[in-house]
């Protein structure tokens, strides 16, 4: 059942511009899983020569090998060897990936979908919640946030559900660029705004003497206005385990974003063991977790709450987040004031030469990755349930379309001069 979220009370506009989403027929249900039914089952593998043990069940093995058609080796959960397997065609996007880091080239985001999804995203942001003055046009458009999701859902079965996850990537980073960095952030009073936006996600219950004023705040900013709209989209096709779910991811973010404030404020370079934990809050973790959502079905919560499941989506959104790190590491030296990062972080707190403390850094991301795949392909044996492989099929894409789109993202991010 779809989260109700917003009461219509609450979720009633402020005013004529509202962002609340017109109200229109759930999504189509979720399309038959790809794997169990739509191929015949693969006999039984013997253990593969990268490592990866040999799955105790023919479909299975079939699971974590992933779909065999053309273009389709990222969906595979298994460990692959650098560079991917034949038949797939090297992908023809621009950009250089950074060398040594370890990632998975993907196909070619399907350029119809991505248009679609450009114009749509456009036209929101523009007319339902007002996000950004005209000189602000450029760098939204040059975010690319079309070509981004459609890379990182290959699944979604229509725009619709790309447009959900869409909405909230394009909230996510309102809120960062608005609050935290570059578009008028500042560490002083985060923590209010951070609280006062994450209502629009988990509304305040008050008394009726109160509850109009607060209505009105979630109209009163741009982030506060994009979140407040991604969310209304996302809890019509959300069940409420699943809203939970990345309300509960959204406010990790905000407290990481908090730390980070915090040793902005004094200049404290953290311990790197400590900049890692604050980078686990401050991740994209909210990102891939919605994966089943935009897929179009549920992974149930129990199976989600499991420790193994938590410590596999810690993994990835820990690999996709230093590789922000670093993708973004020129950019973010050429911002005012010192922009902490792994790079940055272990170049200061271990001695090293900033070149040095870069290809650590590469090495930290490539055992994060590895990690994470090991780990997944153990849940996929012990746990082979539909739901639960689709699922860890959908981070592994979410992973491999992120990197796709650091890489390719040239009007953001450059590569340093280390090689
Ligand atoms: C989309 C989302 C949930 C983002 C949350 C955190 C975030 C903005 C990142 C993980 C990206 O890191 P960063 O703030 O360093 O981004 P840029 O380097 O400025 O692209
Ligand atoms: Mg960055």
């Amino acid at each position: 059942m779809p989260d109700p979220g917003l009461s219509p009370a609450q979720s009633s506009p402020p005013s004529a511009s509202s962002s609340a989403p017109p109200a229109r027929p759930p999504l189509p249900g979720p399309p038959s899983l790809p794997f169990p039914s739509a191929h015949p089952a693969a006999p039984a593998e013997p253990a593969a020569p990268d490592g990866v043990p040999a799955p105790p069940h023919p479909e299975l093995a079939r699971i974590l090998r992933g779909p065999s058609g053309l273009g389709t080796a990222a969906l595979s959960l298994a460990r692959r060897p650098e560079p991917p397997a034949l038949p797939v065609p090297p992908a023809p996007a621009e950009g250089t990936p950074i060398p040594g880091l370890y990632h998975h080239p993907v196909p070619e985001p399907d350029a119809a979908r991505v248009a679609e999804v450009s114009r749509r995203i456009k036209e929101w942001a523009v007319d339902e919640v007002d996000l950004f003055p005209d000189e602000w046009e450029g760098d939204f458009d040059g975010f690319s946030v079309g070509r981004y999701m459609v890379a990182c859902h290959p699944d979604a079965p229509t725009i619709d559900h790309l447009m959900i996850a869409t909405r909230l990537m394009v909230a996510e980073n309102a809120v960062d660029d608005c609050y935290c960095e570059d578009h008028g952030g500042s560490p002083i009073g985060l923590g209010s705004r951070l609280l006062l936006a994450h209502t629009a996600l988990d509304p305040l219950h008050t008394t009726s003497e109160y509850a109009p004023g607060w209505a009105e705040s979630l109209g009163s900013d741009a982030p506060r206005r994009a979140y407040r709209s991604a969310m209304a989209y996302f809890v019509q096709s959300a069940t409420a385990s699943q809203a939970d779910r990345y309300r509960h991811d959204m406010a990790r973010l905000h407290m990481g974003y908090l730390a980070e404030a915090a040793w902005a404020e004094t200049d404290h370079v953290p311990e790197v063991w400590e900049y890692l934990a604050m980078r686990q809050f401050n991740n994209f973790r909210p990102c891939p977790t919605i994966t089943d959502t935009v897929g179009g079905y549920e992974l149930p919560a129990d199976l989600h709450a499991q420790p193994a499941m938590q410590r596999v989506i810690a993994l990835a959104g820990n690999a996709t987040t230093i590789v922000n790190d670093l993708y973004s590491y020129t950019k973010e030296l050429a911002s005012p004031g010192k922009h902490l990062n792994l790079p940055v972080v272990i170049a200061e707190r271990e001695g090293l030469s900033d070149k040095d403390a870069y290809l650590k850094a590469v090495e930290v991301h490539n055992d994060l990755m590895r990690a994470f795949e090991a780990e997944a392909a153990e849940l996929a044996a012990a746990c082979p349930v539909p739901t639960v492989l689709r699922f860890l099929k959908g981070v592994a894409v979410w992973v491999d379309g992120n990197h796709y789109w650091h890489q390719t993202n040239t009007y953001r991010y450059s590569l340093p001069d280390f090689w």
